[in-house]
């Protein structure tokens, strides 16, 4: 983004995670102003069912909205970006929320992207061997939309899928919301529908998995207008969605992006120059992006298509427009941190040590662990214990969502520094699947010289530093750590027009500081 003199011009950026929403007020400079965060709801009703609630979504993003534009001349706000997880949200004719579960409650009426309810259906679907699954990494995902549509269809007929006017991808949601457009993001729809960006649906496909009625009135129900992300929609914010986010009517808002792609677009153009690092200099396709939250997702871009099996795409413009994206990933990354620590039995202990000293439990774990490992590296320490991290399936490069959790090398003893190694052994097998994802990439084609993190365990050194370890590569960080918003507010900047296109962001003026 340019910097100079100009009258500063401002954008909201908002990011809808899996447990939080954040926005962000950002500059013509890409730099961060404001920042607010807001939980939200999540269900679990039954094991490996997960829902939320768009209104519940919705509310918050009113919340934080309003807490970003405090004390700002609203005419200086320009453009509105969206972010968030590929969730599946479900609408009926009039677009009120209709139940995804059998007990009929409409507020849970979203499936989130980490929902396992549709194993069945997605067997079946990958059992058809339709040419679009290429386009997946050969094999589908139970987190895709197709596979979850097929079990609404199948369990919840009359309460949910006859009524049903309207599938959105949850980030298409939101600038539905927000503008009254019910046009979809070229980034959703290829990543996650099946479409592609250069032949459109597939009538084949939803006829031959027996979802044919989605075809009927030209796909009306899951989209039929499709922009690439950043584009402007409508006639942009309306009177009502401005009064709830307390931002001025008219301002731009864009076609949206899927979090982790927001997150790649945010840092995989970083200006890394006088680091010394192996990708300077070099194409911006020798970069790897991993976005870690609750899951990690590993984004790699490149000019021709490549075709990674058991690795998501190749995706054409799905992130950075014009070039060919492939998306590794592991679906529970912090989830599964959170997993072992919380489910320790020296939880208790860790969380009263941690709160005694101001300190967030995972700060406490990578002090107990620098105490306990005394002249040997940290990562010696679990030389004995050893995790498999596939709790809930292996995404990537396996590809199979039967695979199940591991750890060996347990002993009687659960105190403290049971549980700190335990915990390393975590991020080191997490860090490890990474390596999994970048080897089978480069089998198939990338060279990836650098990772550029985003995403909350991007704050956590040892995380950080464990993936530069395992993976061999230089990891970049970005001193703005909230890289996934900045990307959503790229895209409420190209929206408004003051920029050309949704361009590599040059943040010139952050500083980037590098882990080798
Ligand atoms: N300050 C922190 N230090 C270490 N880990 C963190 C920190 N903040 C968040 N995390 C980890 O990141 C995960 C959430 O990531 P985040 O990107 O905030 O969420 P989301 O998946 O909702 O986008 C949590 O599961 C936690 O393990
Ligand atoms: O599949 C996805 C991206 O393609 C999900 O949106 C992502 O894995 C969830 O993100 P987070 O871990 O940040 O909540």
């Amino acid at each position: 983004m340019p910097g100079g003199n100009e009258p500063r011009s401002y954008y909201v950026g908002m990011d809808v995670g899996t447990g939080s929403v954040r926005a962000a007020l950002v500059d013509q400079r890409g730099t961060l102003l404001a920042f607010a965060d807001q939980p939200i709801n999540q269900w679990e009703p039954q094991f490996n069912h997960h829902e939320q609630s768009s209104e519940d979504i919705w509310a918050a993003c009113c919340v934080v909205s309003k807490k970003v534009v405090q004390g700002v001349n609203l005419h200086q706000i320009r453009g509105l970006g969206f972010d968030a997880t590929c969730s599946l949200v479900v609408l009926d004719k009039q677009f009120r929320p209709l139940p995804v579960n059998p007990e009929g409650d409409s507020r849970r009426n979203i499936i989130m992207w980490l929902d396992h309810r549709a194993v069945s259906q997605v067997h079946r679907i990958n059992e058809t061997k339709h040419s679009v699954l290429q386009y997946v990494g050969g094999v589908m995902s139970v987190e895709m939309q197709a596979p979850k549509l097929l079990w609404l269809k199948e369990n919840l007929r009359e309460t949910c899928w006859d009524k049903a006017g309207h599938f959105f991808d949850l980030p298409d949601f939101l600038s539905w919301k927000a503008t009254g457009v019910t046009a979809r993001s070229l980034c959703s729809l290829v990543c996650k529908w099946t479409y592609s960006a250069e032949k459109g649906w597939d009538d084949s496909f939803w006829k031959m998995v027996g979802l044919e009625d989605l075809v009927t009135d030209n796909y009306s129900k899951i989209g039929n207008q499709v922009l690439p992300p950043g584009a402007s929609l409508g006639s942009g914010l309306t009177p009502e969605a401005a009064k709830d986010l307390g931002l001025p009517p008219g301002i731009a808002v864009a076609a949206s992006l899927i979090d982790a792609h927001a997150g790649g677009l945010g840092v995989i153009g970083a200006d890394v120059k006088g680091h010394g690092l192996a990708c300077e200099g070099q194409p911006v396709t020798s970069r790897l992006a991993v976005i870690c939250g609750t899951s990690s997702c590993h984004m790699g871009i490149s000019k021709n298509p490549i075709f990674v099996p058991g690795v998501w795409g190749p995706y054409f413009s799905a992130m950075v427009p014009g070039f060919w994206l492939n998306e590794g990933g592991q679906s529970v990354t912090g989830k599964l941190i959170d997993h072992m620590v919380q489910g320790h039995a020296a939880f208790p202990e860790l969380q009263a040590k941690a709160t005694a000293r101001g300190q967030s439990v995972y700060a406490y774990l990578n002090s107990h662990l620098d105490l306990i490992k005394k002249a040997q590296p940290v990562g010696f320490l679990t030389v004995d214990l050893h995790v498999w991290p596939d709790f809930h399936g292996n995404r990537s490069p396996l590809a199979d969502l039967t695979l199940k959790g591991m750890v060996t090398g347990l002993k009687l003893s659960q105190d403290l520094d049971d549980l700190a190694i335990l915990y390393l052994a975590t991020v080191q097998a997490i860090a490890f699947g990474t390596r999994l994802i970048i080897e089978a990439m480069e089998s198939a084609g990338h060279s990836i010289s650098t990772l550029f993190l985003c995403g909350g365990l991007s704050k956590n050194p040892l995380f950080v530093q464990m993936h530069a370890d395992i993976t061999g590569l230089p990891v970049v960080l970005s001193q703005e750590v909230e890289s996934v918003l900045v990307g959503a507010a790229v895209l409420g900047a190209c929206a408004s027009g003051d920029f050309a296109s949704v361009q590599l962001l040059q943040l010139t003026g952050q500083e980037w500081v590098t882990v080798r």
